[in-house]
């Protein structure tokens, strides 16, 4: 059974031009992290709102271990809903230290070690005798994750927890604690507008889109199959390209590519930036299956290059490493190394 279920939910502010939630469907397993992901005003907080009980739906239902918290007859207040949230509006008290808060959020009977072990994994041992009032954002953000985890609750539901953290402390905080909620057995609800992550923190997301749910399903899947143009742009970007399906295999202007799922017909196509391989072109004799191709545009992005290419009438993004050679302007050849995946809709 699931720990929360979320059924056709759905919420229009009061003079709202149209509904924040439409009709939303969603289930979090015990233990697990799941991220809704989406744009600013995607109806993210709206539903965590929700969850907490600081909204009542208009329509649907919201069941948490098999008690009803909102529905039609139905209602529990926010302070009588067995879960821990840390939404925007979270307040430290300002003269409390840093150890006393999370002190007084543990149950009882748990002692200063206990205390102790979560102000480490927030790394916040060297502020534990702060007064709340002198942290920093992304320090009174770690005060409240902690607390909120010292409760030894099944449920949390925090509203883009990672905001204010910079990315060398994100990475190593967000491994460690999935590590930690894992063996809790916490679950998480959790907002974020980041891919990064979502793919890396959540066991299954929710891509929301005006209010409704675009897909769900694992990091894995919702990447590798996006059923739509907006979620293939939305989780690292990508090519539209359409084509002529027949079978596992498409026609389409590169070439006969390579599909995830059987196609027949006309179909929409989305191309990743890496299922595309840029060499330089030094003497204009096209080899093997490469096509000619120019760079457009060079974007250094750390980790890697994205380049926009003019090749077989198309604008297309490849993504290289970062010692690649190419410039604007320079020549190049173009592989398809990976596969296309297939949308749903035919137009992009
Ligand atoms: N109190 C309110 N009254 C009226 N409309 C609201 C209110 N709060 C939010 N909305 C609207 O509801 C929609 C969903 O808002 P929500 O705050 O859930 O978005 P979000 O996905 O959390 O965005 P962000 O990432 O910017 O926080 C938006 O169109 C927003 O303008």
């Amino acid at each position: 059974m699931p720990l929360l279920s979320l059924d056709s939910l759905s919420l229009t502010y009061p003079g709202g031009a149209s509904p924040a939630v439409r009709d939303v469907s969603l289930a979090l397993e015990p233990g697990e992290a799941l991220a809704l992901l989406g744009s600013s005003g995607s109806g993210k907080t709206a539903l965590l709102r929700l969850v907490a009980g600081l909204e009542r739906p208009d329509t649907g239902s919201i069941t948490l271990q098999g008690r009803v918290l909102a529905g039609p007859d139905a209602f529990v207040p926010p302070e009588q809903r067995p879960l821990r949230r840390v939404l925007h509006d979270a307040e430290l008290a300002a003269g409390l230290t840093v150890r006393d808060v999370v002190m007084d959020a543990q149950p009882k009977g748990e002692g200063v070690a206990h205390a102790r072990g979560l102000l480490a994994l927030f790394q916040l041992e060297d502020l534990e005798s702060r007064a709340c009032g002198t942290l920093s954002r992304g320090q009174r953000q770690r005060v409240l994750l902690a607390r909120a985890l010292a409760s030894g609750t099944k449920l949390l539901v925090l509203d883009e927890p990672f905001a204010g953290l910079d990315a060398g402390l994100r990475a190593a905080l967000l491994a460690e604690w999935r590590r930690v909620l894992k063996a809790r057995g916490t679950a998480v609800l959790f907002a974020t507008h980041d891919v990064g992550d979502a793919l890396a923190f959540a066991d299954r997301l929710v891509l929301l889109r005006a209010g409704t749910v675009e897909q769900q399903g694992t990091p894995e899947a919702v990447y590798e199959a996006p059923r739509t143009a907006f979620a293939a742009y939305f989780l690292g970007g990508t090519n539209l390209l359409p084509g002529s399906g027949f079978g596992r295999v498409a026609r389409t202007a590169l070439g006969n590519l390579p599909l995830n799922a059987e196609a027949r017909g006309q179909v929409m196509l989305s191309l990743r930036p890496e299922a595309l391989k840029l060499t330089p072109d030094t003497d204009g004799v096209a080899v093997g299956g490469a096509l000619r191709a120019e760079v457009l545009e060079r974007a250094f992005r750390g980790a890697h290059v994205d380049f926009t290419v003019s090749c077989a009438g198309l604008a297309l993004v490849v993504r290289a490493g970062p010692a690649s050679p190419l410039r604007e302007g320079s020549r190049a050849r173009l592989e398809v190394i990976g596969r296309a995946e297939v949308l749903e809709e035919t137009a992009g």
